[in-house]
């Protein structure tokens, strides 16, 4: 049995959104196609090192701030590879050909580029998926629910989880309404928390005037039970809260595109519970297969601590659009 090779992978990542681009050179398997700039770890190095090493022969950059993204594993017909990812938003020089290599600046999903190497290709709308989520919270925000809801959308590109529980129908409908045409306003995508999406179910078959079906097309966020149980709509799953690895295993096994994990610190809801802390938090993601988003007392000023740790992105309920949240860290 050929051994598993393990590859450091760095994203490099620019504020415009764009990031390093590089064609595999002549005479290495897949010579032409382009991948992200890194190699394989040699014995003795961490991930970290291989590519701190790696940036600096291949391009002459010297990776500063970096942090783990998730691992995918691929087998090649030459070898069986672990790709390590890391994201790296913080670098010193200018990126130059010192392997006689092509490499460009370009977005996370390129048109202009082909071929992507087949290992890579498919990971990329899942690495471009927002880095924030907002988790909605009608009844914590009552009137400034929808003020506060665009306010964040204004801000940030965010993915949208809809999770109401204790409201009155009226509320419910109301919430969903303004949910749903906000989210078409910015383009934000839309996903319904497993618990919240039986209870749209029951309340259209309830009420003839409110429209909510069982769509294809819809996209639901399972809650932890519901993921370790599975259920009728997993068929819409696009993503799960998650627990431990175990269940982030799970998540990436029923073939989701993100998991949510906390709470990291402690939250309004909870007061008095210690959260699992950033140190925990990475513990669980170490073996991530997709992106996790980081959940718990979290507001966007988080987010050099969440990609540090290995998180995509950060999931918010009480700061989101507030004005506190509203700067992104660099
Ligand atoms: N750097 C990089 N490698 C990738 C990506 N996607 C992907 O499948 N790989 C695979 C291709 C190769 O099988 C392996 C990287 O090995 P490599 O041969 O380029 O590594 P290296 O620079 O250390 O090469 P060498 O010492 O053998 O010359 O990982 C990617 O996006 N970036």
């Amino acid at each position: 049995m050929t051994k598993r090779v393990d590859v450091a992978v760095g994203v490099v990542c620019r504020p415009d959104g764009t990031v390093l681009w590089g064609s595999r050179p002549e005479g290495k398997p897949y010579a032409g196609y382009w991948e992200f700039p890194g190699g394989k770890v040699e014995p003795g190095e961490s991930v970290w090192q291989a590519l701190v090493r790696e940036l600096r022969e291949e391009l002459g950059i010297e990776a500063l701030q970096g942090g783990p993204w998730f691992i995918i594993e691929h087998d090649y017909e030459h070898a069986k590879v672990r790709l390590h990812l890391y994201r790296i938003w913080e670098f010193k020089g200018e990126p130059a050909s010192l392997e006689n290599q092509h490499f460009c600046w370009a977005g996370l999903q390129p048109d202009s580029i082909s071929p992507i190497l087949p290992a890579t290709a498919p990971m990329l709308p899942v690495l471009n998926q927002p880095t924030f989520m907002a988790i909605t919270g009608f009844q914590q925000m009552g009137t400034d629910y929808a003020h506060r809801l665009e306010a964040g959308l204004k801000a940030h590109a965010a993915i949208v989880q809809f999770r109401e529980t204790g409201l009155s129908d009226e509320a419910l409908v109301e919430s969903y309404r303004l949910t749903v045409a906000l989210c078409e306003r910015y383009r934000a995508p839309l996903c319904i928390n497993s618990a919240t999406y039986r209870v749209l179910l029951d309340l259209a078959e309830k009420y003839s005037d409110f429209e909510f079906e069982d769509h294809a097309s819809n996209r639901v966020h399972l809650t932890h039970s519901d993921l370790l149980k599975g259920n009728a709509f997993n068929a819409r799953a696009v993503g799960a809260s998650v627990h431990c690895p175990e269940s982030l295993a799970l998540a990436f096994d029923q073939g989701l595109q993100y998991a949510v994990l906390g709470a990291v610190k402690e939250t309004g809801s909870h007061p008095g519970q210690k959260g699992i802390g950033w140190q925990g938090f990475a513990q669980m993601v170490e073996e991530a297969r997709l992106p996790v988003y980081a959940v718990g007392g979290l507001s966007s000023a988080d987010l050099n601590d969440a990609w540090r740790h290995g998180a995509h992105g950060v999931a918010m309920i009480s700061a989101w659009g507030a004005s506190t949240s509203c700067t992104v860290a660099s």
